[in-house]
């Protein structure tokens, strides 16, 4: 499924230019608009202060020559120097700590956008290459959405300012010095778009090597089994070249940039002297203006190539929105959870649940899973059987919402689940998946997952139910013990019916269970039924069951075949009528039962 990616890390190098514009990166930059302007205030002030310093300096000069004092300009320079360096370094203070706050603000943002992403989207998506968007692109944003929109803002007005002094100074020098920096104003139009799509290009490698290495972490105990160690270090290690690949093409227009300008200020500085030098010469021009042109000279240099950084760093940021920006295109789904349920769905008891002629597929192209799906369930333990890719996992999908039907209707206590709050019809189910996963953390954490505020005794009633209490004798700290990440320091069995309390905690109205196809000896197979059946004697449990041996006194059985329902009774009718449960329980060694 992966293979249909569409926000496709390592297509994206190949996109050109990203969309994303200046005004999105103003968006992350607006909400922290009063420290920017303070910061920026700050650094622009710091800045004057140094623009000041060659006309002093004149002044220096001046003093000099006329045998005049040097104090005075000698203090008021020093003073200069001094406020200068107190009001940049607080200016870049309040510019750095702006930066880390957008890139909390992204984070927390773009988390909130990923744990909404419809199931159907996150199937098709890389888990890796999310994670490296909020950690790595968001890091992009630090310095761009404040101190390089600053310092873009700022070195342009110094630029100016330095080029109207110059044009005052001096209209023969400037012309000069302007022809060079129109020279270095091609150079970068030239050169940003290039660093713009290394910079994507390799953001997007980076985001393959998560994907790779999430991959790897997923199935790492077959990847050692597999002997396959070698082989998918080789992948991750392709991906990593890929990334310091346009790390380095970026380095290199970056230091070509920087190089050409710092070359170009320097030819403008010997041209300014050998022109300057000649109008001295015939009287033109005084030795002291020259030198102040000289170190105004100089002293754009340093604004210019603020600049260029600001601007390449801005390539970088803009790559990153554009990834980030890409995760709003997905589809999500509204969790409000202050939506009203309508009156109806407010009762309480076992949920009734209805399936009127429902078609499905995962995807337009792929085939259809469920070809017209009919039946109802109401209080009690329904079970679902047949053949493995019948749909019967599927069933349960729907009736989550992970996915909507194509076509048909699924229906809980008579509504439309379409019509549901999602928080509400969530709220209403207790859903255990196959491999009924764990989070890494202690057994309380997992089992108060779905209802963070119940009681001690509603959770040793749980335990009681799943049958989880000789797990809890057993482990080192009882509940408050670890159990790994995956459930790796818990058994198979266990691990099922630590998802049935973490589920029966919710209080649902409608249990749905998913058997996991081998993973129970004989005793936690009978504690399984036990829990089911004690479940389904206040609640509507529907459970798929592998082992019919689970379910043979469940109230209804229904039959699926190919994605579509075959027959609908009980162990004793469908043994009796129906040929493919029999064969099933033939095979389970089960009809001798009957
Ligand atoms: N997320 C998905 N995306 C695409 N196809 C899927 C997805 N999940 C399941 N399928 C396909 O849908 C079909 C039905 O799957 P489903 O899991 O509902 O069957 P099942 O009857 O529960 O099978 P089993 O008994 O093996 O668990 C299968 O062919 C499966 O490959």
């Amino acid at each position: 499924m992966t293979e249909q990616y569409d926000v496709h890390a390592d297509r994206a190098g190949d996109e050109g230019a990203p969309k994303a514009s200046m005004r999105r990166l103003w968006d992350y930059a607006r909400p922290h608009a009063r420290s920017l302007v303070l910061g920026g205030g700050l650094a622009l002030v710091g800045g004057l202060t140094d623009l000041a310093q060659p006309l002093v300096a004149k002044m220096v000069i001046d003093a000099l020559g006329e045998g005049g004092s040097l104090t005075r300009p000698l203090m008021l320079l020093g003073g200069l120097i001094i406020v200068g360096a107190l009001v940049a370094a607080s200016g870049a203070f309040v510019l750095e700590r702006t930066a880390q706050s957008v890139v909390l603000s992204a984070r927390r943002s773009l988390v909130g956008r990923l744990l909404r992403l419809r199931v159907a989207e996150v199937d098709r998506l890389k888990p890796g290459d999310l994670i490296s968007r909020v950690t790595g692109d968001t890091t992009l944003l630090r310095t761009v959405a404040t101190s390089s929109v600053v310092d873009a803002l700022s070195n342009s007005l110094l630029l100016v300012g330095g080029i109207v002094l110059m044009a005052v100074m001096d209209l023969v020098l400037f012309g000069v010095t302007f022809g060079v920096l129109v020279v270095v104003g091609l150079v970068m139009a030239a050169v940003l778009p290039r660093i713009n799509r290394a910079t994507v290009a390799g953001q997007a490698a980076v985001g393959e090597m998560g994907s790779l290495l999430e991959r790897v972490f997923g199935a790492f105990r077959t990847v050692k089994a597999s002997g396959a160690e070698r082989a998918e270090s080789a992948r991750v290690d392709a991906a990593a070249e890929e990334a310091w690949r346009k790390g380095v093409a970026v380095a290199g227009w970056g230091a070509f940039a920087g190089t050409l300008s710092w070359l170009s200020v320097n030819v403008a500085f010997l041209t300014v002297l050998g022109v300057g030098g000649a109008r001295v010469a015939s009287g033109e021009l005084e030795v002291s203006s020259l030198i102040a042109f000289l170190l105004m000279l100089f002293y754009l240099m340093g604004p210019i190539s603020i600049l260029i950084n600001a601007a390449t760093q801005i390539q970088s940021g803009l790559a990153a929105i554009h990834r980030i920006d890409e995760i709003d295109s997905l589809g999500s789904e509204d969790l409000d959870e202050r939506a009203e349920a309508p009156a109806v769905l407010a009762a309480g008891g076992p949920a009734t649940v209805s399936f009127t002629d429902v078609a499905f597929r995962y995807a337009p192209d792929l085939p259809f899973v469920h070809h017209g799906v009919t039946f109802e369930a109401s209080g009690g333990l329904t079970a679902l059987v047949g053949p493995s890719g019948a749909g019967k996992t599927t069933v349960f999908s729907l009736l989550e919402r992970f996915y909507d039907p194509t076509g048909g209707t699924v229906r809980i206590d008579g509504t439309d689940v379409r019509e549901w709050p999602l928080a509400v019809l969530r709220g209403t189910i207790g859903y255990v998946e196959q491999d009924a996963p764990v989070l890494d953390g202690t057994l309380r954490e997992n089992l108060l997952m779905a209802a963070p505020h119940a009681g001690e005794d509603d959770l040793a009633g749980v335990v009681r139910r799943a049958r989880l209490e000789t797990l809890v004798e057993r482990l080192p700290e009882g509940l408050d013990s670890r159990i790994g990440h995956r459930g790796t320091t818990i058994s198979g069995g266990e691990r099922q019916r630590v998802a049935i309390a973490r589920a029966l905690l919710r209080r649902p109205r409608l249990l749905l269970l998913d058997e996991a196809t081998s993973q129970l000896d004989a005793h936690n197979e009978n504690a399984l039924k036990q829990v089911m059946l004690d479940a389904a004697s206040e609640t509507s449990v529907i459970v798929v069951a592998h082992r019919l041996s689970t379910v043979t006194s469940a109230d209804r059985i229904v039959v699926m075949d190919a994605g579509r329902v075959r027959t609908v009774g009980t162990h004793e009718e469908l043994v009796a009528a129906d040929e493919l449960y029999r064969d099933l329980a033939a095979s389970q060694l089960l009809a001798a039962d009957s």
